[in-house]
């Protein structure tokens, strides 16, 4: 269970996302919201990456008294990627993978399913942004996440790693019982899904739908 309370998000005083009360049950889950909404200021807040009023608990591990333990267990891929142009996929994904304690079979199979062995040993800055984004969600599975947020997931990624996309989610939410949170603008995007729940991120606050 995700547990949001007396949350609020701002820039330069003005509150972009502020949400009371939110609990959201395992499962995988679906927040809509238009663009400038607020879902990848909530999303980012969620994984730990940027700060934030209140209080966020994922299974009772609290972000702040429970950093560590917190960030091994939620991991996040953004909507739009931003990595040094001078690594390689090779350098920052084998670098996530043992700081997640990633499984060197976890890292070699997720490669492969996705294509990205082909190139990831080139430096970021040659790849195109659909090379960009798949480095950044095969990120996102490394370790033994239990809540995975993927940031509109299936923007810029080819009809065929789409398919692959909702594979994965599938397989490691049936067999290991990963969580997803899924971020899209648009709608009927995730309809191959099981979808628990979905959100609405608009008005500066999230409502369930
Ligand atoms: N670092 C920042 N500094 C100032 N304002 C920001 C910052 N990041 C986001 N914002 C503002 O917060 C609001 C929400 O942005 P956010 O990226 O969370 O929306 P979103 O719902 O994910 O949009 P999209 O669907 O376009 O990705 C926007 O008005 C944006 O300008």
């Amino acid at each position: 269970m995700l547990k949001v309370k007396n949350f609020s998000k701002s820039y330069n005083n003005h509150t972009i996302v502020a949400v009371e009360n939110l609990e959201i049950p395992e499962g995988i889950h679906w927040f809509k919201g238009i663009n400038g909404s607020g879902k990848s200021t909530f999303f980012r807040s969620v994984a730990g990456i940027i700060p934030f009023d209140g209080e966020i608990s994922w299974n009772n591990l609290d972000i702040r008294k429970d950093a560590v333990d917190y960030r091994m267990q939620v991991n996040m891929s953004e909507a739009d990627p931003l990595y040094p142009d001078y690594l390689s996929g090779y350098d920052l994904l084998t670098f996530i993978a043992e700081a997640k304690k990633a499984d060197a079979s976890q890292l070699k199979q997720l490669t492969e399913v996705l294509g990205v062995d082909v190139y990831w040993k080139s430096a970021i800055g040659t790849y195109s942004s659909g090379m960009l984004k798949k480095i950044s969600l095969l990120s996102s599975f490394l370790g033994k996440p239990s809540l995975i947020m993927l940031d509109e997931p299936l923007i810029t990624i080819d009809n065929r790693s789409v398919q692959i996309v909702y594979e994965l989610v599938k397989e490691y939410a049936e067999k290991q019982g990963v969580s997803f949170l899924l971020s899209s603008h648009q709608d009927f995007r995730f309809e191959k899904l099981a979808i628990k729940n979905m959100y609405l991120v608009q008005n500066q606050t999230i409502t369930q739908l």
